[in-house]
């Protein structure tokens, strides 16, 4: 039967990518994305502005909802410095097997672990199972229509501090009304918005960066 688009994707990093080199799978995925098959990964102009949030924040503890083929993944691990981690979690089985080896591949398996399953069960456990206290940096980017109720959930579980960053992905291109309208009104959140592109396109999409004011 045929092979999947992750599985394309991931056939590109293997033949291209120099493996335990993350800029070199970011650089090849973005490219064969851009002139072979489009993919849902953030790409490299969002990616840049994900780059220098992640960059100026220098977070101990990331947690990333939505990870697809692991892309943002290798773009986030690769900035943290040593004995930061980052928790991606991911629903869809065949994702998440596509990740793991790209994440690999990256050389990245220390730095980053992936968790299959879905983000509203795990949320409540990420303590008692990971002996997590708080993130200093949430990137979202999974189903769009599960933002909100995820953002309140971590609220909930008490899993947000005074400072720690959410940046959410598509909040234009699919769109997350119901989050933007959130983060933007209430007196939890100081929101901002990154005017770029849906990746590998010249259509509108952007990112929120919302900082927790606890
Ligand atoms: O659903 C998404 N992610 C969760 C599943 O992994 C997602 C979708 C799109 C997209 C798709 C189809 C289109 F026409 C436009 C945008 C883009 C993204 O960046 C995304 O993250
Ligand atoms: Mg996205």
């Amino acid at each position: 039967t045929r092979t999947t688009r992750p599985q394309r994707l991931l056939k590109a990093v293997q033949d291209r990518a120099i493996r335990g080199n993350p800029k070199s799978v970011i650089s090849v995925i973005d490219h064969y994305c851009r002139n072979q098959e489009w993919a849902m990964n953030v790409g490299d102009e969002k990616g840049f502005i994900l780059d220098s949030v992640v960059s100026e924040l220098n977070p101990q503890t990331v947690l990333e909802l939505g990870t697809y083929c692991g892309y943002s993944a290798v773009r986030i691990g690769r900035l943290l410095h040593s004995g930061a981690r980052l928790l991606t979690l991911e629903f869809n089985p065949d994702y998440a097997a596509v990740a793991r080896e790209v994440i690999s591949w990256a050389g990245l398996e220390n730095t980053v672990q992936l968790v299959e399953g879905a983000s509203g069960d795990w949320i409540p456990r990420l303590r008692e199972h990971f002996g997590i206290h708080t993130f200093d940096f949430i990137f979202l980017d999974h189903w769009k229509e599960g933002y909100l109720a995820d953002i309140k959930l971590l609220e909930e579980c008490r899993l947000l501090r005074k400072g720690t960053v959410l940046l959410a992905d598509n909040v234009v291109c699919p769109g997350a009304p119901d989050y933007l309208e959130y983060v933007r009104k209430s007196p939890l959140y100081d929101s901002r918005y990154f005017k770029s592109h849906l990746e590998y396109t010249k259509a509108e999409d952007g990112l929120e960066k919302s900082v927790y004011l606890g």
